[in-house]
């Protein structure tokens, strides 16, 4: 390959993708890269993207963005989990809450202790150990249902962990926090829009021609472009990998309405015949969003139904999205890295999307070529990547499979679509491997962890039929007396938080 010194960097497109691409390339290598972005002001960005998972704390704090500083850039408010609500059936309810659940005792995770004691708590007890009851032993969840909010490391004395957070804020002031970061950092913004693109011999990317003329050319070349994917498909016609026939919702609305008090730290997604609704709160008005199938629902009726369903006034109209889920075959190709919407897209069900940006650029960094791109960096990146994005898709799929749902379509429906639907095999295994024996197994680097299953699995109606024989080894008083101090220990530390709002006032 082409041994040139990487120098030249031309990020195409301004949206959340490409201005964390570019803040975290101007703050890690510093004057040893030039680095373009350029973004259409007349094209604009997607606008939507604004609940996270915890990992965007660490994003913020490599670019040394203070917590405090973020939350009133961003009127951003903190996120516990995400409230799944009639997705196993209508009128059922269960939280994908972040952090750890119960204490684990020795190689032996919590929740076989807790069906241990379910399957032994005869029936005086049941409330304690019915399957809602597993969400006592949830920090993150009974501070999320009491609106409370503080960061707390660890609860020593109880050997257990702490709260785990994300936030929920505007992508739009997101944006423009990282813009003015970049800029201070040398990186050269050129508003304009591109118009044709230039290939070398070898297939590579020479330049982009904007439409007032301007030619930029680049070493690598990192297309943020959105759904339009003006390089990687565009110009280099990499193909995409189409998911829909396992996560068929392909349309959105969008609309931002007043708050609602209080303030809730945590993300909603409700179910409805179709598809499904978020709400994300912020300080100073509530994202809401519509996802359906489009075969399943027209657009006005999810226009209808999103605007019925609002918790305050909306505040502007409803802004159609169509999309396409899956990925991009190689995310890497020739000198062309797609970040964002241009590598593929997953349902925004687990508010993934800005993870596989972080994820990506990291990665991109790690294998950021020195002399000349070589062919083992581009592999390794498209293998990687492309692990991240099946494993974060299995995730999104158990929620749509495992559901009891009925729907006025009956059969034709979407959601007995989903319940009937070959699924991966990966997915499979791990839902098997649950539901006769509890486990949960991850490959390394899995994002999601062994309680995000866990919750999930449950919450869509999994009884697992057995559990850990290690559980035998603790009498049923200590099993009581341990559970019953977890959820002591969890509600004496609820109790002792500030509520949400207070804490976001602070500041
Ligand atoms: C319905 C929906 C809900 C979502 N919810 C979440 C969520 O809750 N959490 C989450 O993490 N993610 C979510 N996402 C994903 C999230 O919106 C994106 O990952 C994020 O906004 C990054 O988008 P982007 O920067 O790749 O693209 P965009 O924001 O679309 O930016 C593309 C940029 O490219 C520029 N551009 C395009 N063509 C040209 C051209 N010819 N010349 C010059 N410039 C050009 C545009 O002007 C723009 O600046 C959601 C996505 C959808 C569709």
């Amino acid at each position: 390959m082409d041994q040139t010194r990487i120098k030249n960097i031309v990020i195409v497109g301004g949206g959340t993708s490409g201005w964390m691409t570019a803040a975290m390339l101007a703050k890690l290598f510093k004057k040893q890269l030039n680095i373009t972005l350029i973004e259409s002001d007349t094209i604009g960005t997607i606008g939507v993207g604004e609940a996270t998972i915890p990992p965007l704390q660490i994003f913020n704090s490599v670019l040394g963005i203070s917590e405090k500083d973020f939350i009133k850039a961003t009127q951003a408010t903190y996120k516990l989990g995400i409230e799944f609500e009639n997705w196993h059936k209508n009128g059922d309810a269960y939280m994908h809450a972040f952090g750890n659940i119960g204490r684990d005792l020795g190689f032996t995770s919590f929740h076989h202790y807790w069906l241990s004691a379910q399957a032994n708590c005869g029936q005086q007890d049941h409330s304690t150990f019915s399957a809602k009851g597993f969400w006592q032993y949830s920090l993150n969840y009974q501070a999320a249902k009491h609106n409370k909010f503080q960061p707390i490391q660890t609860i020593a004395q109880a050997q257990m962990s702490g709260i785990t957070h994300a936030y929920h804020f505007d992508a739009s002031l997101y944006a423009n926090l990282l813009r003015q970061y970049s800029i201070q950092r040398g990186v050269v913004r050129v508003e304009g829009t591109i118009t044709s693109t230039k290939l070398s011999n070898d297939g590579s990317i020479d330049s982009v021609t904007l439409l007032n003329g301007d030619c930029i050319n680049g070493d690598l070349f990192i297309d943020c472009s959105g759904f339009s994917a003006l390089l990687i498909e565009k110009a280099l016609g990499v193909e995409y990998e189409n998911w829909q026939h396992w996560l068929p919702c392909d349309s959105a609305y969008a609309v931002p309405c007043e708050s609602t008090s209080p303030v809730i730290p945590y993300t909603k997604a409700t179910a409805h015949d179709a598809g499904w609704q978020w709400r994300i709160p912020l300080q100073h008005r509530t994202g809401n969003g519509i996802v359906y199938s489009s075969q399943h629902m027209s657009d006005e009726q999810a226009k209808q139904h999103l605007l019925a369903n609002l918790d305050g006034k909306p505040l502007a109209e409803p802004r159609k999205i169509n999309f396409t889920t899956g990925r991009r075959v190689k995310q890497w190709h020739k000198n062309c890295v797609a970040i964002g919407l241009s590598s593929g897209f997953l349902e925004p069900l687990e508010s993934t999307s800005l993870h596989l940006v972080q994820s990506a650029i990291i990665r991109l960094t790690k294998l950021f070529p020195r002399n000349g791109i070589q062919s083992h960096q581009i592999d390794e990146f498209n293998r990687q990547s492309q692990t991240e994005f099946e494993q974060i898709r299995d995730f999104i799929i158990l929620h749509y499979h495992l559901n009891a749902k009925q729907s006025a379509d009956g059969e034709h429906g979407l959601w007995q679509q989903c319940r009937d639907m070959d699924i991966p095999e990966s997915l499979q295994r791990k839902i098997d491997l649950f539901k006769s024996t509890a486990t949960v197994f991850r490959h390394q680097d899995e994002l999601f962890t062994e309680a995000a299953w866990i919750q999930v699995m449950l919450g869509q109606g999994i009884i697992p039929s057995d559990y850990h024989p290690l559980t035998q080894a603790v009498s049923q008083v200590d099993l009581t007396d341990y559970l019953s101090n977890i959820r002591k220990v969890i509600a004496t530390t609820v109790n002792q938080m500030p509520t949400h709002e207070a804490y976001i006032k602070k500041c």
